[in-house]
């Protein structure tokens, strides 16, 4: 899905060659700083490279129309973007950002089945607890449907028992979709868990690690 060639960011990032397969889960590991999050920055151009190329599809991403591109890849953030507003209109809020149609009201309760987020529609979203936001803006990466998801972190304010509950959920309905899943986590348990592939971020160059070795990949 990427490919990566001689790519250079700043002092930041140093990769050499790097594939990121379509329809598999990749978990990106690695030291605090080592580069992980620059790394997801630029695979839906929120940044571009200095040097070498990114391919997305085999196209060079800067080739792209990057607005086009984060409806394809979109990317949650380590810090939860919560808009003002209940919990439906950030769940809608995604799909009007991405033009596409909006989704009835159960498919919304259903999405939030999924990250087992037990709040009402027409909740303020601002009220929620940090773990409650970072389940609602999966929710709304969900609905949106795109090819690739980046989660940066996405469990990181989770207790052990949720995030095992919202990540068997949220990487079963991805894979069922055969769409792509890019996630940035610290979790030991959650690469060896839900990785097809774990690249290891170091001082801003990448390795795989471990690649097609998952049953059920
Ligand atoms: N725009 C920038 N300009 C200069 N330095 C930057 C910029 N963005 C990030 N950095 C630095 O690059 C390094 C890598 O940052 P990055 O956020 O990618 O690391 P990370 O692996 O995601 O870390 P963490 O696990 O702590 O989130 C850090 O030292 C950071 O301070």
């Amino acid at each position: 899905m990427f490919i990566l060639k001689n790519v250079q960011y700043k002092a930041i990032i140093a990769v050499d060659e790097l594939h990121i397969p379509a329809q598999k889960t990749t978990c990106i590991v690695g030291e605090s700083g080592g580069g992980k999050s620059t790394l997801i920055r630029l695979l839906n151009q929120l940044i571009s490279c200095d040097k070498g190329e990114i391919f997305y599809k085999n196209q060079p991403i800067h080739t792209l129309d990057p607005i086009q591109l984060r409806r394809e890849v979109v990317m949650i953030p380590q810090a939860p973007v919560i808009f003002d507003g209940t919990v439906k209109d950030n769940l809608l809020i995604g799909l009007t950002f991405s033009g596409k149609p909006l989704a009835g009201e159960n498919e919304l309760t259903d999405v939030l089945t999924t990250v087992c987020l037990e709040k009402e529609l027409a909740e303020p979203a601002g009220p929620l607890s940090g773990g409650e936001q970072q389940r609602l803006s999966l929710a709304r990466a969900l609905l949106m449907n795109p090819e690739v998801y980046i989660f940066d972190e996405p469990t990181s304010a989770l207790d052990e028992e949720t995030e095992k509950k919202v990540m068997d959920n949220v990487v079963g309905e991805v894979k069922r979709k055969r769409k792509t899943l890019i996630i940035v986590t610290h979790s030991k348990k959650v690469a060896q868990t839900y990785a097809d592939v774990v690249i290891e971020m170091k001082n801003g160059s990448a390795a795989t690690v471990k690649k097609g070795v998952k049953k059920n990949g």
